[in-house]
């Protein structure tokens, strides 16, 4: 897991250092420039020119960092830039002026013309974005994505919102990197909405600044743990202990129960309850109507069954206080009988409620919100939409996300504040916040792209993963993390041609190659 903060955070940071005389400005962008061109030659070992697109701001002036760098290596680098460098911050200027070669105008006929170029380099904006690019840089923006050079970009595709994610422009104008190379810590838009599709690959420089970061560390409404891009090589220590079952009996690791729609209607069911029992539940039993018992129970052997009746049945069920975890939703059908089930599962245990749980109070989502506030303990329940189905709880912050008012993380972290729940907004950019301000983000994206993972089913998977490390967990926050986490492992464990039921089969494999 890594923090990723928002640009002012970003900036916070580097002014606190230089502010205490730890660093100058100067030294930040040397380092900063000679991380990308270290990235670069990593990257292209073979390149030897380079077109260099500078900004008016201090990413431009890492760009001209950039350029003296490849042209003392012996490259050919032509650089474009932007504005009057008079006007420049002053360590911008600087480079500007050590800059030994010329300096073409940034424009789109410049661009075009410069064909012959191993690598462009767009240094044109970063965290200082302030508003929608216009006029010649926005059809220079434009013009970058025919670029049929390598695209590189500093800090981030220039005209990418790095709080939100969305280009601050129309369509179009964010350019599709190739590599997108950041600076001590990455920004929360690398990782959400379009930001992961127009970074491409993601690294990150160390500036020095740790210390500095760590003093972020009391605002933690605002650091977000978010699982990098790149695939887990020693990068699980962190989580392992989280899916490490209790030595002892079958009960120290929790009873999950999920709840089952009515006949023909009870696949969901079972798959989030093998879910539940393959991440380590220590029982998984399924609540089952009574006219659906006999096919649940055909096709259950180590999961138990239960008969039950409505949401008074429910309730006599968790009369055992050995239920640690509950899931309800999928395929269990929209309506009173649903609202009424939620009403009896809301209570002293972990509550995953999922898919037809959720849109059943489409009408008036404040009965579910209360509902949830009368249980009297904090994150006991757990909200698992999708977009469509988040749209029909949280109608008004929906808006205000597909309006690009707010980032998709400030959407969930309102509705986990309106809910009283933890919310998890499914997505390749995995979205989940609690009530007490923690929030994580899970990039599905480069090297742990899963495209097959949109495949019927696996939102049910993912809820009775869910479900099955709450039961016995303390932690529903981080039990819905991790089943992220290992959802996504899951599939890429399989690969193509997975269908839902492949997902909890390769949970042990996960499990074994990560060393629990
Ligand atoms: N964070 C660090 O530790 C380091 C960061 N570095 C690099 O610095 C940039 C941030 O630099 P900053 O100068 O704050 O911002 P930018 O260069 O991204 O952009 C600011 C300039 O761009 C102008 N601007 C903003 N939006 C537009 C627009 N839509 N159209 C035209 N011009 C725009 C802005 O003009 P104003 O009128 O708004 O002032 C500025 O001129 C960071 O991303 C890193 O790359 C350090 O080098 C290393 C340490
Ligand atoms: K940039």
């Amino acid at each position: 897991m890594t923090e990723v903060v928002t640009a002012a955070q970003m900036r916070g940071i580097e002014s606190a250092a230089i502010e205490a005389g730890a660093v100058t400005g100067a030294a930040l962008m040397e380092r900063a420039g000679a991380g990308v061109v270290a990235a670069i030659l990593r990257q292209w070992p073979e390149a030897q020119s380079a077109t260099i697109l500078c900004g008016p701001g201090n990413n431009g002036g890492d760009g001209y960092v950039i350029a003296r760098l490849l042209a003392e290596r012996w490259w050919d680098v032509r650089v474009l830039g932007m504005g009057d460098a008079e006007a420049m911050p002053p360590d911008a200027r600087a480079n500007r002026a050590a800059w030994q070669g010329e300096v073409a105008p940034l424009t789109r006929a410049n661009l075009e013309a410069a064909t012959d170029t191993d690598i462009v380099v767009d240094a044109i904006f970063g965290t200082g974005l302030t508003r929608a690019p216009a006029g010649e840089v926005l059809s220079v923006l434009k013009a970058l994505g025919d670029c049929a050079a390598p695209l590189v970009a500093v800090d981030a595709p220039s005209g990418l919102c790095l709080d939100r994610g969305i280009p601050l422009a129309r369509e179009g104008s964010v350019p599709k990197c190739d590599l997108t190379v950041t600076f001590e810590v990455p920004k929360i838009g690398h990782f959400i909405a379009d930001g992961p599709a127009c970074c491409g690959a993601l690294e990150v420089v160390d500036l020095g600044l740790s210390h500095w970061r760590g003093k972020l560390g009391a605002d933690t409404t605002r650091l977000i743990d978010a699982v990098p891009m790149v695939p887990p090589t020693e990068g699980t220590p962190h989580i392992l202990p989280n899916f490490r079952k209790k030595t002892g009996h079958k009960y120290d690791n929790g009873h999950a129960l999920v709840v089952s729609g009515g006949p023909s209607k009870t696949g969901a069911a079972r798959l989030a309850a093998r879910a539940a029992l393959r991440i380590g539940a220590g029982l998984v039993t399924v609540a089952s109507p009574p006219t659906a018992l006999a096919e649940n129970a055909m096709q259950l052997t180590a999961i138990m069954t239960r008969r039950c009746g409505g949401a008074a049945g429910l309730s006599e069920i968790l009369e055992d206080a050995r239920f640690t975890a509950l899931c309800l939703g999928p395929s269990l059908g929209v309506g009173e009988q649903t609202r009424a089930m939620v009403r009896a599962a809301l209570g002293p245990r972990f509550v995953v409620l999922d898919a037809d749980a959720l849109t059943s109070f489409e009408e008036d989502p404040s009965e579910l919100f209360e509902a949830i506030a009368a249980v009297g303990e904090p994150e006991r329940v757990i909200l698992t939409p999708h977009g469509g189905e988040f749209g029909r709880l949280f109608p008004d912050e929906n808006a205000a996300l597909d309006a690009g008012d707010i980032s998709k993380l400030d959407a969930v972290r309102e509705a986990a504040q309106r809910s009283g729940a933890v919310v998890l907004l499914k997505g390749a950019d995995t979205v989940i916040a609690s009530p007490d301000g923690r929030s994580s983000i899970h990039a599905a994206h480069c090297a742990r792209s899963v495209p097959w993972l949109a495949t019927a089913g696996a939102g049910d998977v993912l809820a009775g993963l869910i479900a099955g490390l709450a039961a016995r967990s303390d932690d529903l926050h981080r039990a819905a993390a991790d089943a992220t986490w290992l959802h996504v492992e899951a599939a890429r464990a399989f690969g193509p041609g997975l269908i839902a039921e492949d997902l909890p089969e390769m949970v042990p494999r996960v499990l074994r190659d990560m060393g629990v």
